[in-house]
């Protein structure tokens, strides 16, 4: 409970009423922020966290060195305990690195002192993934409390408090009562709350994880829209690789703590390095039809059959599937199978399977660079000619 408002206070820290960006920038330049470091921007920096716990310490996070791009979408990924939760916190020091720095529009907020604090979470909003209500107050009331506790004129609250609430879609929702809106509503609350104070960073925390497939699609395409338009970087952590794959630019996947890898989004799904990425991954891929994959020999007998060839293409240096071109390869006769290709910020990436009749020398032309990437022959069915 004392970690819900905490984590609460978080986002009812004083507000003035000049936009958070402008006096984001001038405070950061007080603390020595170098003048060409973009609001928004967040870089971590050798970051190690160890908790002291009665169990002895434990390690959440090693090494942690990368830049968020301010304005962009970031997600963190990783399986439970992976750390995900310690390193947003660290953006707005709930909690403090053990060793490292993280930057926040380039200065080190380990040094600031508690009204540099107090600026930094008015600049940082945040969201959870149970919304962090408060339920005796009105929808209007919760999302004003910010401004409320900033002592910010009555009539300016009421301004701003409309202003977010017709973004997030709730105009006229104003004096409902948390217990009357649905889960998806509940979070366009939380983001309204955490936007009226105008951050130039949203971190979400499982912001999703509470909700219904259609109502997360609507939560995310919301965060999508208030990034494009209001233009604030947003981190996200999850456990969800269609979560990252829905809204973010950049993903890191963590892994015990460290960075098991780290790129654009379209980057890491083509071709992810790593067993956490590609385990993370699986649930997005479909694999071969049982009934298919029971039928396959892996050797090719010599007499007729169909051989199932597995085309991969990572996304990089533009080359797509070019259908005219596997047929004309391939031979009349070949057939689609099955396909799970993905387009993600312009790169087309995923496996097309194709049937083909066997033959002896399909390894030799399947292994042509302008076809694919990668290509393999899954198996041979003997029972489909
Ligand atoms: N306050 C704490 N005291 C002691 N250990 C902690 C504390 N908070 C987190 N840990 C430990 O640090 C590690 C990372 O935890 P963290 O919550 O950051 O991971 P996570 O990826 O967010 O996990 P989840 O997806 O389950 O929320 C875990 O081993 C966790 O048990």
């Amino acid at each position: 409970m004392s970690a819900v408002l905490f984590d609460a206070a978080a986002n009812v820290m004083p507000v003035v009423g000049a936009d958070a960006r402008s006096a984001g920038a001038s405070e950061a330049s007080s603390t020595g922020k170098p003048a060409a470091v973009a609001a928004g921007s967040i870089r971590f920096q050798a970051v190690e966290k160890i908790y002291v716990s009665s169990v002895g310490p434990v390690k959440a996070l090693t090494d942690i060195t990368i830049d968020v791009p301010a304005g962009s979408i970031f997600g963190i990924i990783g399986r439970s305990g992976a750390g995900k939760s310690s390193m947003l916190r660290t953006i707005n020091r709930l909690e403090r690195p053990t060793s490292g720095q993280v930057l926040v529009d380039g200065a080190d907020i380990s040094t600031f002192n508690e009204d540099q604090l107090v600026a930094l979470r008015r600049r940082v909003g945040m969201i959870f993934q149970h919304f962090n209500l408060l339920s005796a107050k009105t929808v209007f009331a919760n999302v004003a409390l910010p401004l409320v506790v900033a002592g910010v004129p009555k009539q300016e609250v009421k301004e701003r408090v409309a202003e977010v609430l017709k973004l997030v879609g709730l105009g006229g929702k104003e004096n409902t009562y948390p217990s009357r809106l649905s889960g998806g509503q509940k979070q366009r609350v939380g983001i309204a709350r955490a936007l009226v104070s105008r951050p130039e960073i949203l971190l979400c925390d499982e912001a999703t994880s509470a909700l219904d497939p259609e109502t997360t699609l609507s939560i995310l395409s919301l965060l999508k829209d208030i990034n494009r338009r209001l233009g604030l970087t947003i981190v996200l952590i999850t456990h969800e690789m269609s979560v990252i794959r829905e809204i973010c630019d950049h993903v890191l996947v963590l892994e015990a703590g460290r960075i098991a890898e780290t790129g654009r989004v379209w980057e890491v799904f083509g071709n992810p390095r790593h067993e956490a990425t590609r385990s993370l991954l699986k649930p997005l891929d479909r694999g071969l039809p049982e009934d298919l994959a029971g039928r396959l020999d892996s050797q090719w007998s010599g007499k007729p059959a169909t051989a199932l060839v597995e085309f991969t293409y990572t996304g990089v240096g533009g080359l797509q599937p070019d259908l005219g071109r596997l047929f004309a390869v391939l031979g009349d006769g070949t057939n689609i199978i099955q396909s799970n290709l993905d387009r993600i910020q312009g790169h087309v990436s995923g496996r097309l399977i194709v049937a083909t009749a066997a033959r002896s020398d399909l390894h030799h032309l399947i292994a042509n660079p302008d076809l694919a990437h990668a290509a393999r022959i899954i198996g041979y069915d003997a029972t489909d000619v």
